[in-house]
């Protein structure tokens, strides 16, 4: 296939930049395009296997009908970004959110690809989602919403082709009823289809856990790189849902400080620490962060707290040109995909702030998804120890491989991590032959 007969169309016949103009200096989409040209800088690589990586090879668009529990219809538009599959199925999250555009799910779905590629597992990149809010949902509403997507989705989705995850909005349960609307059109059940599932049903033990415990253990090697001893060290974490609550809590598990958290409403704050522990999750019991402590301040401030870590885990483009030069933390380790803009990139490197990138720090999740793959084709499941043995074991594997190119290179965190994937793309490119 050449790059000119990538399909990047919508279904509506337009191109997909056509139909997504939003490609400002602020866009997720802009963001990874601009990281993806400043790391193939350093490499000397096919100028056309960057090309082919700067477009995503399907955008998929689909109008979702969704009646609610008043009798009414209404229409929600979903999406799937397929980005590249050179080295496997596609593979990522599915997002309920307001502000979900296939524009951000092509930026999200190159993630994916650098993040799989990073970790080096045998998956390409995806991501999409459904343009709602779904604290406006009842549950019922949510699993006909998601039954309906399933529906839409099931000629672009299945377990050798593309494999959905929960992510910002959506869970394992979620995914149960992915899986279950997918299966029921198949005739069979098709556990593979997704990731992300009750450990019941064919979900991995750990799978909920693992993006908030790689960012946990990057955070550590981290602060063992610089010297920041985690014992005393402070950190402050934006967000605190399936990644950010499980990483603060990690975190204050291995003795560092977490002085604030944060949801959509604002941040809990105390300089001495918080008792991380014992906030209910937001599942549990919505608001609960704002309310565990006699201090709140706004997530903005957050971000610029004097802390030893900052850990933004909540969504994307929060670290900008406007905020970077007030940031207070020693080190960034993204637990979000997406929290820092490349102008703010390049403000931390002024300002001598090392970022680790999403794509290494976050991993855990598409790692253990990718162990949930495995259980489902041999049909065993893995105890939650040995889960979360390997995703150490993979975790370590991935910082060194990372930790190698920018002890070598003049290079920031995230460009070696690029180096790393970008490398293991252009080879597979290589070898696959896709330039006829
Ligand atoms: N889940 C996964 O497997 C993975 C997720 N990620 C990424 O991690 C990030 C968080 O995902 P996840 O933890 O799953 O999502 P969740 O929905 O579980 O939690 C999101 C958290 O962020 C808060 N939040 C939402 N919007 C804002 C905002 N504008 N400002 C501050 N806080 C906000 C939410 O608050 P409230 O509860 O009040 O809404 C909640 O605490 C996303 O960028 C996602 O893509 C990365 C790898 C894997
Ligand atoms: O587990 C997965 O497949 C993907 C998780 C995800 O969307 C992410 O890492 O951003």
């Amino acid at each position: 296939m050449s790059s000119d007969t990538v399909s990047s169309e919508t279904p509506t016949g337009e191109t997909f930049e056509e139909s997504n103009s939003r490609d400002d200096a602020e866009s997720v989409l802009a963001t990874a395009k601009r990281q993806l040209e400043r790391a193939a800088a350093h490499l000397d690589i096919d100028p056309n296997t960057i090309e082919r990586l700067r477009h995503p090879a399907q955008v998929h668009q689909v109008t979702v009908p969704l009646r609610r529990d008043d009798g009414s219809v209404e229409m929600f538009t979903g999406y799937r970004a397929q980005h590249n599959g050179v080295r496997g199925p596609y593979k990522g999250g599915l997002r309920y959110h307001p502000e979900v555009t296939a524009e951000e799910s092509v930026g999200l779905a190159m993630l994916m690809t650098w993040k799989c590629a990073v970790m080096d597992l045998p998956f390409g990149g995806a991501k999409g989602g459904v343009v709602v809010d779904p604290k406006s949902l009842s549950t019922e509403e949510t699993e006909r919403l998601t039954r309906r997507f399933a529906q839409e989705l099931r000629s672009v989705v299945g377990p050798n082709h593309d494999i959905p995850a929960p992510d910002l909005g959506t869970d394992a349960q979620t995914m149960a009823w992915f899986m279950d609307a997918y299966s029921m059109q198949e005739g069979e059940t098709t556990p593979g289809v997704v990731t992300g599932k009750p450990p019941l049903i064919g979900g991995s033990h750990g799978r909920e856990e693992a993006p908030g415990r790689s960012v946990a253990l990057v955070t550590r090697e981290a602060c063992e790189y610089y010297e920041i001893d985690l014992g005393s060290a402070t950190v402050a974490v934006q967000g605190f849902g399936s990644v950010g609550a499980t990483a603060a809590k990690l975190l204050d598990e291995w003795g560092a400080t977490i002085v604030a958290v944060s949801d959509v409403n604002g941040a809990a704050y105390d300089e001495s620490g918080l008792d991380v522990q014992s906030i209910p999750s937001h599942d549990v019991e919505p608001e609960a962060v704002t309310k565990s402590a006699p201090e709140t301040i706004p997530n903005g401030e957050l971000l610029t707290l004097d802390v030893d870590v900052l850990i933004p885990a909540a969504v994307g483009n929060v670290l900008t040109e406007a905020n970077a030069s007030e940031v207070g933390a020693e080190l960034i380790v993204e637990g979000a995909n997406g929290p820092t803009t490349s102008d703010a990139d390049e403000t931390f490197v002024e300002r001598g702030i090392p970022v680790i990138p999403d794509v290494l720090a976050n991993a855990g999740g598409v790692t253990v998804s990718y162990f949930e793959w495995l259980q489902d084709i041999n049909r065993r499941a893995w105890s939650l120890e040995r889960v979360n043995r390997e995703l150490e074991a993979e975790m370590m594997a991935a910082w060194t491989d990372v930790r190698a190119v920018f002890d070598d290179r003049d290079v920031t965190w995230r460009e070696a991590a690029y180096v790393v994937a970008l490398s293991r793309l252009a080879d597979a490119h290589r070898f696959r032959g896709h330039w006829p």
